[in-house]
């Protein structure tokens, strides 16, 4: 869980019921750009050798193969932008997901990812891990494609969520999940508690 005084008060005005969408997608791109710090600190990197103005010295690159950066339609789409900007070199694929509101079951309706990605370092971002059913689901289509170091970036989680990803995933893979906040659980209808409710309607709107 990410500790720090600007997440913090950002994730709180993000909670807030009376905080407009232009303010909360703002918001969510701030967030991400300082979620993405503490998630990519394994970034592999390799050593290469620069040419200041002054002199000759060696520097540091993100190796290839490039990083794959995967937003989970729609919510997670508002989370890409703030996380291009920190890793501009990575590879976006995308997936569109949406839970099934009765069954609160993962449905795919989208799914446009590399064929084969095993040896990159992997990046989902959705900002709500629920039930954890979504996150699930995108973790193993990224590890049939042959990954074994996926991080997710949230924004909230439930802890019943996390612990579903962490038994769904075993010792198959890598998972790490860069969360800014725990919260208590969820309630009845699957919502996490207190949270900041529908992230993609609050996001884009309320669609039927
Ligand atoms: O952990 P889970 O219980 O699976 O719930 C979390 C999922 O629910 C939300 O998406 P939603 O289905 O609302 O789609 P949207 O992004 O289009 O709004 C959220 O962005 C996650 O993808
Ligand atoms: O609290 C929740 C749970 C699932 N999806 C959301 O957007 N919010
Ligand atoms: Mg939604």
């Amino acid at each position: 869980m990410a500790d720090h005084p600007l997440i913090a008060h950002k994730l709180t005005v993000l909670r807030d019921v009376n905080t407009d969408s232009p303010t909360f997608r703002r918001l969510v791109e701030e967030l991400v750009a300082l979620l993405a710090y503490e998630a990519t600190r394994e970034v592999r990197v390799e050593t290469v050798e620069v040419t200041t103005p002054v002199a000759t010295t060696t520097g540091t690159h993100i190796s290839t193969p490039r990083p794959l950066v995967v937003p989970i339609l729609r919510a997670g789409l508002g989370m890409l932008e703030g996380m291009s900007k920190l890793l501009p070199t990575a590879e976006v694929g995308f997936l569109g997901m949406l839970r099934d509101e009765t069954t609160l079951e993962a449905v795919t309706y989208a799914n446009r990812l590399p064929q084969d990605i095993t040896g990159r370092q992997t990046f989902l971002l959705d900002p709500m891990l629920a039930t954890g059913g979504t996150l699930i689901m995108a973790i193993d289509y990224l590890l049939e494609l042959g990954a074994k170091d996926v991080t997710a970036i949230c924004l909230l989680a439930a802890p019943e969520g996390i612990d579903a990803v962490r038994q769904s995933v075993g010792d198959r893979a890598e998972v790490k999940i860069v969360v800014a906040a725990v919260d208590e659980r969820l309630n009845a209808k699957g919502y996490i508690v207190p949270g900041l409710g529908d992230a993609g309607d609050r996001l884009y709107g309320v669609v039927d």
